[in-house]
């Protein structure tokens, strides 16, 4: 499964800054050639431990000890008030939701941008409204494709014997909805044994917000902390979403040093080196950035896609190898990759994501750190080092 984080924000709040910064790499650690793919289409990385600083030598794929795993993201652009009717860019966002398996939300939180995007003073904004705005947008986008032909639809589920979930998830599958997503919303709605047919608008709407919590999960990126002034990120409340206060311009500036070598630094980390020569201009910008990284611990810009990977959509690494005493593949190379999978994988899933032929031969597993065999229900855990034998030729 390729991994999609969507970046959704409405004009002003930074999202072009938040998505250049997190799709500049290091040269060390982007293997791609290009980390824009298309002009709203780019790879950022997530971090995590790697388990070669375990062992006497290193893979030679990470950074002094951290792994950056590759993951797409797409700055979706367009998404206004009432952008769901068709206002502002239109629907054109749609299809870049669809491939968003989790969506982080920038919202200036220094207030200083009005409910269109345009600036304001700062601290005159609503944040909050802002937050809200972006899920009455997506589950208004969701009721509507779902109320297409409904009735007609809803009596056929009844006609044929249909389940209530596959029709719904059917019907909202151009939205990346999942018959396991439609299956929990209609649980949690209380509608499952309701007759589909006599469903009200209202009820329709919050199997909708069900259906959105459930298939795009947000997290809020509070952006342009470095503006605020005393505690306003507690403008940004938020009862059932995780919020990080980010500043994108900086993380931008700390990506852009790095990369010109002026600095060393660690997407995530709360401070940086100085490694070259620097003007008294670039000294003073550097010294600015220190005092927000002194002050938040760091620019949380790299947290936000961590956090999305990790934690919102509850992903693990796993790392497949063909040599378990050695953790290498057949040519030598130590730890040659590490996969992105959803926390409750099994050996067997791993095996399939290595190559079908590899999971339909599939003999058992092996844990390269305990050498201990494991079944094909056997379930992964983060950091898993992990060598298959099959029958596969
Ligand atoms: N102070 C501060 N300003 C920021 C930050 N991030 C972005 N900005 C500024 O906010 C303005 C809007 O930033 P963009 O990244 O272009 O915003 P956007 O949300 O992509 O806007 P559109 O491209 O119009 O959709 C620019 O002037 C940025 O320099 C931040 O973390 N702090």
């Amino acid at each position: 499964m390729s991994m999609t984080l969507g970046l959704a924000g409405k004009p002003n709040a930074g999202k072009s800054t938040f998505f250049k910064s997190v799709t500049m790499a290091d040269v060390e650690i982007a293997n791609y050639p290009f980390t824009t793919i298309h002009a709203n289409h780019g790879v950022a990385y997530i971090q995590t431990p790697c388990p070669c600083t375990e062992r006497e030598t290193r893979c030679g794929k990470c950074k002094d000890g951290i792994r950056y795993v590759p993951i797409d993201i797409i700055d979706v652009a367009g998404l206004v008030p009432d952008a769901h009717k068709g206002k502002g860019l239109g629907n054109s966002f749609l299809d870049d939701l669809r491939q968003a398996q989790a969506i982080i939300h920038v919202v200036d939180a220094s207030a200083s941008t009005d409910a269109e995007g345009n600036p304001i003073d700062p601290g005159s904004g609503n944040p909050a409204a802002d937050i809200e705005f972006l899920d009455y947008e997506l589950e208004m986008w969701m009721f509507e494709i779902l109320n297409r032909n409904w009735s007609k639809l809803s009596r056929k589920i009844r006609a044929e014997g249909l389940k209530t979930e596959e029709a719904v998830a059917d019907q909202l599958s151009g939205a990346g909805v999942t018959i396991e997503h439609a299956n929990y919303a209609l649980h949690d709605t209380d509608l499952y044994s309701s007759d589909p047919a006599k469903w009200t608008e209202d009820e329709m709407i919050r199997l909708c917000r069900s259906i959105r919590k459930e298939s795009k999960p947000m997290i809020i990126a509070a952006n342009k902390f470095d503006a605020l002034e005393g505690s306003g990120i507690s403008l940004v409340e938020a009862d059932d979403k995780t919020i990080i206060p980010t500043s994108a311009a900086a993380e931008l500036a700390l990506k852009s040093a790095s990369k010109a070598g002026v600095i060393q630094y660690t997407p995530g980390d709360g401070g940086f080196e100085v490694a070259g020569e620097i003007s008294p201009a670039q000294e003073k910008g550097l010294n600015a950035v220190k005092h927000l990284l002194d002050a938040h611990g760091s620019t949380g810009v790299q947290e936000c896609v961590n956090r999305a990977v990790f934690e919102l959509l509850d992903m693990i690494v796993v790392y497949p190898v063909e040599d378990e005493g050695k953790w290498t593949n057949k040519t030598g190379d130590m730890l040659p990759d590490a996969y992105l999978m959803k926390r409750g994988s099994t050996c067997k899933d791993l095996a399939y994501k290595i190559h079908s032929d590899i999971g339909d031969h599939f003999l058992y597993a092996v844990d390269a750190r305990t050498k201990m065999r494991l079944a094909e229900k056997h379930e992964l855990q983060n950091g898993d080092v992990i060598k298959i034998v099959s029958t596969a030729k």
